[in-house]
């Protein structure tokens, strides 16, 4: 049986400084969050059931667990970090518990140790390579016949919305360190949540499900404008667009709160692009945990379309692309329940020197493929562009 310890500290300065080497996980959102390395349980899942078999393995984990812990408030104590794929299959989704984890959060910082780990050595940042970014020839041409017919099927009544993505590739010409990846991110995007969790870095700017005792927070995101393109944020497309991702989520948590409040929407305004965005805010009923709630969210209107299954059945059909863990649930959670689950958007795969980035947007009855396409070059450019900026932020 390992102990888990939790013991608070000085405040350690920037929490990406402290992360040892190129290996950490990183979790931060305007300057707090958690910075965690090493691995003391990794456990990797697929197929329909991948929720609640992670579920009970980090049940499993923390009643095998001695706890010791001064802090307690959410991350303290024992905690997993995550990412899930989009997909029941093909590809695998993971849980790590880190040995070490440096956390802060409101003022309060602390250290969480399994076992007894030894100090691993620093190593300095790297500096981000440069990328040789795969053309893909006939990509534009293809995303414009699946818009089209994906408003075709709009049309014609078979479903309200579709989320449709594409990926782009690149080759890193050096090796590759997420600390100075989300170093650039957060500064860019402060206001998202910044990760890099098994090879998977991006900045996200929606919440999925945040679970702190009986509240529950989720920020829907759906209707989208960007610089150089569709100025107006508030269209009746994007409206439809929208209510439809919040009505997905609102659906969900209606079952597991006894008091749900959900304000009108508000304009979310990103380095990138503007979004139309909902806070829902609940307060649960029972016990539910944080994943529990993601992997029942999952996958929303924001990401997928409605009514979810046709919406599933024809992004698959005509994306013609493995999502892998991009736009699904990604974050911690502890032995409370307590965790904060985003979903990973303007994010990228880093798998040795291969780069994989994501970008989608829902597609419903008014939208027309060219303007959809500037959308996710937009959303694109929130990892594409970090690898442009030549300056050096953090101790390389
Ligand atoms: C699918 C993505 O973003 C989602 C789709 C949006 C839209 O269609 O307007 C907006 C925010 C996200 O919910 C993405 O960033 O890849």
């Amino acid at each position: 049986m390992e102990l888990v310890r939790t013991v608070k500290i000085d405040d350690p300065g920037s929490l990406l400084e402290v992360a040892p080497h190129a290996g950490a996980t990183l979790w931060l959102r305007g300057g707090d969050g958690m910075v965690a390395w090493g691995e003391a349980a990794r456990f990797e899942i697929s197929g329909p059931d991948r929720f609640d078999l992670a579920r009970r393995w980090w049940r499993r984990f923390t009643a095998a667990s001695r706890i010791s812990d001064e802090v307690e408030r959410p991350g303290s104590g024992p905690i997993m970090f995550g990412s899930f794929t989009f997909d029941d299959g093909p590809g695998t989704s993971v849980l790590i518990v880190p040995r070490v984890v440096i956390g802060r959060r409101d003022g309060i910082a602390w250290k969480t140790t399994v076992g007894d780990p030894e100090e691993p050595p620093r190593v300095p940042w790297a500096r981000l390579p440069h990328v040789d970014w795969r053309s893909e020839p006939g990509a534009r041409a293809r995303w414009h016949s699946a818009v089209s017919q994906a408003v075709q099927d709009i049309k014609a009544d078979r479903l309200e919305k579709v989320v449709l993505a594409r990926d782009v590739r690149g080759r890193l010409a050096g090796s590759f360190d997420p600390r100075s990846a989300v170093a650039r991110l957060t500064e860019r995007f402060p206001s998202c949540w910044a990760f890099a969790v098994d090879g998977l870095i991006g900045a996200s700017p929606e919440l999925l499900a945040h679970r702190v005792g009986r509240d529950v927070t989720s920020l829907v995101l759906a209707g989208t404008a960007w610089p150089g393109g569709a100025h107006t944020l508030v269209t009746p497309k994007n409206s439809v667009e929208h209510s439809l991702a919040a009505d997905s989520a609102i659906a969900v948590l209606e079952q597991y709160c006894d008091t749900l409040d959900v304000p009108t929407p508000h304009v979310l305004r990103l380095a990138n692009v503007t979004h139309l965005a909902t806070m829902i805010t609940g307060t649960l009923r029972g016990n539910t945990d944080a994943l529990a709630l993601a992997g029942r969210l999952h996958p929303t209107a924001a990401v997928c379309g409605t009514p979810t299954h046709p919406a599933r059945e024809l992004l698959r059909s005509l994306e013609g692309l493995d999502r892998d863990r991009y736009a699904a649930p990604v974050g911690w959670q502890d032995s409370r329940g307590d965790g904060e689950w985003c979903i990973a958007l303007r994010c990228a795969r880093v798998s040795g020197q291969e780069l994989r980035l994501f970008a989608g947007c829902g597609i419903v009855a008014g939208s027309s493929p060219a303007a959809e396409w500037q959308e996710t070059e937009a959303k694109l450019g929130a990892v594409r562009d970090i690898f442009g900026v030549r300056e050096a932020v953090g101790s390389f």
